[in-house]
């Protein structure tokens, strides 16, 4: 079962970063969007909240432990009735595997962002998030 939030499944991702780079995960499935990268994660369980379910999804599906951060704002619309929202993770201990749903991974530095083949619906989701992690330095007046 999935939570309906305000008529929405809302899945959960994980913008999960470590030594200033930034997880990018290759899903193997559906065939539909097998081949493409996205921010791992995935629905809301009944009653969980959004940090409980990103630590709970990126430890099935990565193995490892990861503590939420902040909401990246903004929100997602993956398909009629369905909305990402994606949450800043900082790993905690393990290093991550491609166990489930999966089957590549990669730790994108800023100028790397670009060099994977980003699920279309992720694609403004990653900018916000490079947005939040890199944000462009001060100017000066
Ligand atoms: N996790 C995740 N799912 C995404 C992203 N972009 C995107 O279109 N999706 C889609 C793929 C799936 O249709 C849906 C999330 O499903 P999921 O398979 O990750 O969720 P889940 O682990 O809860 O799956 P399940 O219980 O149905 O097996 O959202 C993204 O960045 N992260």
């Amino acid at each position: 079962m999935t939570l309906h939030n305000a008529d929405h499944v809302v899945v959960v991702a994980g913008a999960l970063y470590d030594r200033g780079r930034l997880l990018a995960a290759r899903r193997s499935a559906p065939p539909e969007l097998a081949g493409r990268w996205e921010l791992p994660g995935g629905k809301l369980e009944p009653g969980e909240s959004a940090e409980k379910a990103l630590v709970r999804e990126l430890r099935e599906e990565l193995g490892v432990e990861t503590e939420p951060g902040e909401r990246i704002p903004g929100e997602w619309l993956l398909k009629p009735g369905y909305v990402l929202r994606v949450w800043t993770a900082r790993l905690v201990s393990g290093e991550p595997a491609p166990l489930e749903d999966h089957d590549e991974l990669r730790w994108l530095g800023r100028d790397e962002l670009g060099s994977v083949d980003w699920l279309d619906v992720d694609r403004p989701a990653v900018d916000a998030v490079a947005a939040r992690l890199w944000p462009a330095p001060a100017r000066d007046a």
